[in-house]
């Protein structure tokens, strides 16, 4: 490399002494200059970048162009990459995503020591800059910086909001939007039925409902809940688009795709929903205060604003409650929708697990009765077929990545400061090290009772809701309502596929795996007694 810079200024001198000889030829030697100098201090700069790598021990992994690193490589399927290039380089490997460098993790040993070992320093995020903006800056869970600030809105979420006895409180809520979905699907039997958009709007119903209960009734409620559900379809779609400000943060200012400026304007729009329900509320509960209003559970609304009255250290600000919302809404909403989809598309490729499953239904349930949430723990069937389907088609297949607050190291590696680092759940779950024929959907292996897999991320080689400190928050809710509507839709109605068409399972990568197609089926009633299917008000 130094003979190389030598060289380069030896051409320069010579080059200028024959400026000097021959006239007015200045500017050719401006361009030898040019030519000689920008390859040396590009080699230079490359060389010593190697060397420093070798020093700093970082970990192996594929090289990419000048500027742009890997990202031209990265394609459609990105988890699929990602666990090919485990093949090459290992269990921790790196690669540059624009100027981002970025290490990718994808075995139980390695990711222990992130997410037990090391948990504080890796309990960070990178937000992207769309989470920045409907975070309201990082006052959210999912975004904020570890400390206090975030510990307390976690365990005001975990704790408080999603605590057995409130989540009991608001289950008629999540029962009667349940029954509408049921109803919905009765009036369209024998009709194809996008069973992604059924998914996601009973579930956007559901958590809109346990936002704010009853404060909006009739058509005034219908027309608020119509416009939040196309609200936070549009939230969770930019927030799912790549931006090239995350690979290139100089570029960030020009927000070249304008993605910042989409979600501050649907953030907005959000923002004005929220605001229009909670003068409702006020007005709400001065009626109350004249008892005129029966005594209602506390919705979620109503359980953080009394966080933001308190005096107590608990307090929180309005942008906080309004962050949290946001929160429940992105992490809630397309999660668990999307796996109700799978785990539908899973049942239509095989039938006999399905029948297993009505079975199980008719069993536990009764054949003229409705699922209630609280059998749900009884079909353990049904348990091992969506935690099957959650091994196969992680919701989140590298989680949400991390990032470490100072220069560390893991398996050895230095990991430096601010690396985005994804822990490689997908690659995992198909590991042959710890599963059997991981390719085939075998729910019966989660009935072994000597495999004691559960969502808590105990067991680091299945980890669907994450692990440590920045595991999913909101896995209570986000469980009951994927078994309650799962268990309710197999139990009321058959589903095939229309004739000539076929379930498929390839993927779409994206901060939620999707089906790449969505999934059409054809409902038909299964209960005797038709009256259940109709919806009345609980
Ligand atoms: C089947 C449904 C769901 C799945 C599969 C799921 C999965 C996940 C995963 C994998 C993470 C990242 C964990 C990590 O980095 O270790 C996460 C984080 C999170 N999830 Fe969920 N989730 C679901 C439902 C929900 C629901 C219903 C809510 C809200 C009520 C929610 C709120 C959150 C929040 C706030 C975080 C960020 C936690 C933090 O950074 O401290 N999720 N989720």
């Amino acid at each position: 490399m130094t003979q190389n810079i030598m060289l380069g200024t030896i051409f320069v001198m010579r080059s200028y002494s024959w400026g000097e000889n021959e006239k007015g030829d200045k500017f050719s030697l401006a361009i030898i200059i040019v030519l000689v100098t920008i390859p040396s201090i590009y080699i230079f700069l490359k060389a010593s970048k190697r060397l420093r790598n070798r020093k700093d021990n970082l970990p192996p992994g594929p090289r990419g162009l000048p500027l742009v690193g890997y990202l031209p490589f990265l394609g459609s399927s990105v988890h699929q990459l990602f666990m090919e290039l485990v093949q090459v380089y290992g269990p921790i490997y790196k690669l540059s995503i624009g100027r981002k460098l970025c290490v990718i993790i994808s075995s139980p040993s390695l990711v222990k020591e992130v997410v037990r070992d090391q948990d504080i320093t890796f309990a960070n995020r990178n937000p992207t800059v769309a989470a920045f903006a409907f975070s309201y800056g990082g006052n959210d869970i999912a975004f904020a910086p570890y400390g206090p600030t975030w510990l307390m809105l976690r365990k005001i979420f975990v704790r408080e909001m999603q605590s057995g006895v409130v989540l009991e409180a608001l289950y008629t809520l999540r029962k009667n939007e349940v029954s509408k979905s049921v109803s919905h699907v009765y009036g369209n039997i024998g009709m194809p039925i996008n069973m992604g958009e059924l998914a996601f709007s009973t579930v956007i119903n559901m958590i809109s409902s346990m936002f704010w209960g009853g404060t909006l009734e009739g058509e005034k409620g219908s027309s608020v809940a119509a416009e939040f559900r196309a609200a936070t379809f549009k939230l969770t779609k930019i927030f799912g688009t790549p931006n090239v400000s995350d690979f290139f943060p100089m570029l960030a200012w020009f927000d070249i795709q304008g993605v910042e400026r989409e979600m501050k304007k649907v953030s907005q729009w959000i923002e004005q929903i929220y605001d229009f329900v909670i003068r409702e509320r006020i007005k709400m509960q001065v009626k109350k205060v004249d008892g005129s209003k029966k005594d209602e559970p506390k919705d979620f609304l109503q359980l953080l604003l009394e966080f933001k009255e308190q005096d107590t250290g608990r307090s929180i600000s309005m942008a906080q409650i309004k962050a949290l919302l946001n929160d429940i809404v992105v992490g809630g909403t397309s999660t668990t929708s999307t796996m109700i989809e799978w785990t539908m598309a899973e049942l239509m490729l095989h039938p006999t697990v399905m029948r297993r499953d009505q079975e199980e239904l008719a069993q536990v349930i009764g054949v003229d009765n409705i699922v209630e949430e609280l059998n749900i723990h009884k079909l353990s069937y049904l348990h091992a077929v969506v935690k099957e389907t959650l091994r196969m088609h992680p919701a989140a297949p590298l989680l949400l990545p991390r990032c470490p607050t100072k220069l560390c190291t893991i398996g050895g590696y230095t990991i430096p400061k601010g690396t985005k680092v994804f822990l490689n759940v997908w690659a995992m779950h198909r590991d042959l090290l710890f599963w059997d024929n991981p390719l085939e959907f075998r729910p019966d292996r989660f009935l072994d009772p000597s495999n004691k897999l559960d969502y808590f991320g105990n067991n680091l080689h299945y980890l669907p809701f994450g692990s440590g400190r920045r595991s999913c928050a909101g896995l209570q809710l986000g469980e009951r309502m994927l078994m309650y509507t799962l268990a309710t839709l197999l139990h009321m109605f058959d589903w095939k596929l229309p004739s000539g068409t076929m379930a498929d399972t390839s993927e779409k990568f994206g901060i939620v795996l999707e089906k790449s197609t969505p999934l059409i089926a054809i409902p038909t009633p299964r209960l005797h007694n038709l009256e259940v299917y109709t919806y009345e008000k609980k």
